[in-house]
């Protein structure tokens, strides 16, 4: 769950493009980078670090031009190291540089293609670098000498029929414009929209509506499941699906934990439905305990809020922070190591000691996933006096891995894979644990969009919406990135020199 940007505006795009990464930071903390282009040249800065720290004053200053792309990255192939970094160049045809979020499940194959068929070289493990090459590849096969909206939809039709997977990702193309694409099943978001300046149209494609907002643009729509859109560099819309085949199923986590709670995915609020999920989960409470002896709901800072003072309001009982968040500390489940994220959850958290003493309290998060949160809150709970300490998920249990963006590389890594409620209570050490209902939590996300049929739901349910995912693939998967084997990997890693894929 990278964050992605593109634009193409009537002034310098440097700043609004940085402005817009650091909005998106919550979906990547590892990487950052910014390509931009004069029309002639581009400029790219990329390297490992939070936005904040990645562009100095000097290469904001060398980052000119109105046009370009921008990243936050969370990998989910390859490793972490900064050739990785995305946006990715490549200088045929025309020059392209290109920003992905999600993950190919069918990478080793596209790689075999571009080696054998295409004669294209890859230098890094990312599967980014192989959409670009996909992309730059059939954009080749156009005929005609001048570029053509036309020439950039058949492209990504056939990047459609190759690829298999998660992708949306927006694309510079030198001298020519701007490119945004989602998958034919809209597994990740991405949306666009416009700004009116006295000069003209602005446009932007990013991962989440926040960034439009935050920039002052006015959100135009989702790019939908299969479809394209190109903006030229002087200011023309073009919209095309491009896929034969689409079955719109969105990642439902990004209403649960991913995005923000201010932006809207599908024409879906992501706060709204996160309010759904606390209001389904309180009836559940009162369905199966309706004689709780619940004294306070506390939420574990900071996704769970929403659902979590919502829950409260429906049970009538108090809700108070108990927890306060280091606000200089990121988001734990996106850092890359389990010793990293174990170690953040204290120095991140601290209890109020006087909410806790004596009392019995639900805990709330929107989602239990390695565990990590929940056995040491639970913990640092009792520390501050708790009498009972119950836990509450926004989410059913997270069972299965994730292989369309999101690291959950391994089954073994979950809490609750092959576990029962009970077994799982036991090991995150809570006096009661409360798990939302699938059905509920589909139905807090489609209440917002009837058309909303389907979902990415595989990390709760096992089930993946492309039909690739075969046992020996997640087997595959677990071997190369789960936490343990690469950790030896990135040691090996710092040995080796990788081409800084620069432009
Ligand atoms: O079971 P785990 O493996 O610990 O993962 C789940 C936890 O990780 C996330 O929090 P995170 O700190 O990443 O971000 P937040 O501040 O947005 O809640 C999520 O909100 C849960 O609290
Ligand atoms: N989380 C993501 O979207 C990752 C994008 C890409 N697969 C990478 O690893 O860089
Ligand atoms: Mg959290």
């Amino acid at each position: 769950m990278c964050g992605i940007v593109g634009m193409v505006s009537t002034s310098p795009v440097n700043q609004d493009i940085y402005d817009a990464l650091t909005v998106l930071q919550h979906r990547g903390q590892d990487a950052a980078g910014i390509v931009t282009t004069d029309g002639r040249r581009m400029y790219l800065r990329k390297a490992n670090g939070l936005v904040r720290d990645v562009f100095r004053t000097d290469h904001m200053l060398r980052l000119v031009g109105n046009a370009g792309v921008g990243h936050v990255r969370y990998p989910t192939a390859g490793l972490d190291s900064s050739a990785e970094a995305q946006p990715f160049y490549v200088n045929t045809p025309y020059g392209i540089c290109l920003s992905h979020n999600g993950n190919l499940t069918n990478a080793d194959q596209l790689k075999d293609e571009l080696y054998r068929s295409d004669r294209r070289h890859l230098n890094t493990d990312s599967d980014t670098e192989i959409l670009l090459n996909v992309f730059a590849h059939e954009l080749m096969q156009s005929e005609s000498l001048q570029l053509a909206p036309e020439d950039i939809f058949e492209a990504v039709g056939a990047v459609h029929r190759r690829c298999r997977g998660g992708y949306a990702a927006t694309a510079l193309i030198s001298g020519y414009g701007l490119v945004g694409f989602r998958d034919p099943n809209g597994i990740r978001p991405v949306v666009y929209g416009k700004r009116e300046t006295e000069q003209g149209t602005d446009y932007m494609i990013a991962s989440e509506s926040v960034a439009l907002d935050a920039l002052g643009f006015e959100r135009i729509g989702d790019i939908r499941p299969g479809e394209a859109v190109v903006i030229t560099l002087d200011g023309e819309i073009h919209v095309r699906q491009c896929a034969d085949h689409t079955h719109h199923s969105p990642c439902i986590f990004e209403y649960v934990y991913l995005a923000r709670p201010d932006s809207v995915i599908d024409d879906v609020y992501v706060y709204k439905a996160r309010l759904r999920m606390g209001t389904y989960l309180a009836d559940k409470i009162q369905r199966e305990w309706p004689d709780h002896d619940i004294d306070v709901v506390i939420p574990i800072p900071s996704t769970s809020r929403t659902a979590a003072v919502e829950l409260a309001s429906q049970l009538d009982v108090k809700y108070r922070e108990g927890f306060i968040k280091n606000r200089y500390i990121g988001r734990t489940f996106i850092m890359p190591g389990q010793q990293q994220r174990v170690k953040s959850v204290r120095k991140k958290l601290n209890p109020i000691d006087l909410e806790f003493a004596g009392k019995n309290v639900l805990l709330v998060d929107d989602s239990i996933v390695r565990g990590t949160t929940s056995r040491q809150i639970i913990e640092m709970a009792r520390e501050a006096g708790a009498n009972k300490v119950y836990f509450a998920s926004a989410a059913p249990p997270v069972r299965y891995p994730n292989v369309y963006g999101i690291d959950m590389p391994s089954a073994t890594e979950l809490v609750a894979h092959g576990h029962s409620d009970e077994e799982i209570t036991e090991i995150i050490g809570a006096d009661r644990l409360i798990y939302q209902d699938m059905e509920d939590l589909k139905r807090a996300v489609s209440v917002g969009n009837d058309a909303l049929q389907s979902y990415e739901d595989s990390v709760f349910t096992g089930q993946y919406v492309t039909a690739d995912v075969s046992p020996e693939y997640l087997e595959q998967l677990e071997l190369f990135r789960a936490d343990a084997n690469r950790e030896a990997r990135r040691k090996k890693d710092n040995a080796v020199l990788e081409i800084h894929n620069d432009a």
